[in-house]
């Protein structure tokens, strides 16, 4: 019997209501199993933990996560702490600390959901999107002189290293060859960011020669917004950077049906440093603490998680007892249009998984 050993940051907001449901569901998985069992391990870091200790997450926080096989986790964000404290005194700095990658995004419209494109049929929206998350314009390089002086200026800079791209455009013709179309669109911006965007262009180009089998193309972002509306059948496997492949990812998951069902890995690759499984959402300041949480989002990365520990049946019943649930209506939780609470649905997924 293989124990596994699971970190929890449920973090602020509605990742105090979405990743216990989480844990919930993988103690009901592992209940039955005669392989393998979980032992969890939860940190109360985040925006209460700040308001305690002044930052969201102990210095050493990355030491007492190292040795884990995996991390489940929430959101970082607080009403009363600005954004970019919270995400980067948590996510990022797990993120980046484990040098994860690649951030891999699945999209797909699941049974009994009411997706919102008219002209869309279930089968023609599936999509992975992989989103550069270790740098570019995540590097965190800039600053800000003079503040407060009329003559204040600020900077962020992009900062693409061949190294960086490399890694991350690999993976994803990895990833598209893994699928049945084996089709990559590679993102881009490179008309008008002429120096990083033309070397991703450049390396996308030198990476595809090592992929014959699999057909690729060539997307800048914003009409990338357009296809995936307007053709969503021809799009599969996605690459884009940090920032363009967050905002993909959020219309991505819309178009699917609610920003509460989609999931992501941020995945380390070479497994070097544990990966970390996430809903792709926020703390949703306007539902949190009412129980209103859509949880099909954790329960998708609790999936991406059992992939990723070699847990294939697990993560096969699981997605089966999700999709089963999606499909019945007096199960949708509000975003999609229904009244079910995050523990009707985590209920009727821990039933279905032990019956
Ligand atoms: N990975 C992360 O840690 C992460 C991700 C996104 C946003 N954030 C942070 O969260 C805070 C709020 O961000 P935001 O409002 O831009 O995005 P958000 O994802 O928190 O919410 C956007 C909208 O989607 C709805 N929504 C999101 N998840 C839902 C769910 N599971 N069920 C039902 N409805 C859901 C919300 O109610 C809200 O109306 C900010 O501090 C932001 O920085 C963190
Ligand atoms: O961009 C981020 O890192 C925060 C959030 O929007 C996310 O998608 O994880
Ligand atoms: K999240
Ligand atoms: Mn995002």
């Amino acid at each position: 019997m293989k124990t596994y050993s699971i970190a929890t940051i449920p973090g602020d907001g509605i990742g105090k209501e979405v990743v216990p449901a989480g844990r919930q569901v993988l103690e009901a998985l592992a209940r039955d199993s005669r392989t393998f069992a979980f032992s969890f391990e939860d940190f109360d870091w985040g925006g209460d933990y700040h308001r305690q200790h002044g930052v969201m997450m102990p210095a050493d926080g990355l030491d007492l996560l190292r040795g884990k096989d995996a991390i489940l986790f929430g959101s970082a964000g607080d009403p009363d702490i600005p954004d970019h404290i919270t995400l980067w005194g948590l996510r990022l700095k797990i993120c980046q600390g484990f040098d994860q990658y690649a951030n891999v995004r699945p999209t797909r419209i699941l049974p009994g959901i009411d997706a919102p494109l008219k002209r869309c049929k279930p089968e023609d929206l599936d999509w992975v999107i992989v989103r550069e998350n270790s740098e570019g314009e995540y590097s965190g390089v800039g600053g800000r002189v003079h503040q407060g002086h009329p003559i204040e200026a600020a900077c962020d800079v992009s900062m693409m290293t061949r190294a960086g791209v490399e890694r991350v455009i690999r993976f994803a013709f990895t990833l598209a060859r893994s699928r049945p179309r084996k089709q990559l669109t590679v993102v881009t911006k490179s008309n008008a960011q002429r120096h990083a965007m033309v070397m991703w262009d450049e390396i996308a180009l030198q990476v595809s020669r090592d992929f014959p089998d699999v057909t690729w193309d060539k997307e800048i972002v914003d009409a990338a917004t357009a296809r995936m509306v307007n053709r969503p059948a021809t799009l599969d496997t996605i690459v884009a950077t940090n920032l363009h492949a967050d905002i993909l990812s959020d219309l991505a998951a819309a178009l699917a049906g609610s920003l509460g069902i989609a999931p992501t890995a941020n995945l380390d690759p070479e497994r070097r440093y544990p990966s970390m499984f996430e809903p792709i959402h926020g703390s949703a300041f306007d539902i949190m603490g009412k129980g209103l949480a859509n949880p099909v989002g954790t329960f998708w990365s609790c999936v991406m998680l059992l992939e990723h520990l070699g847990e294939h049946e697990a993560a096969r019943r699981l997605m089966a007892a999700i999709e089963q649930v999606t499909a019945d209506p007096a199960l949708h939780t509000g975003d999609l249009g229904g009244q079910a609470t995050t523990a009707a649905v985590t209920r009727a997924v821990c039933d279905l998984l032990a019956g």
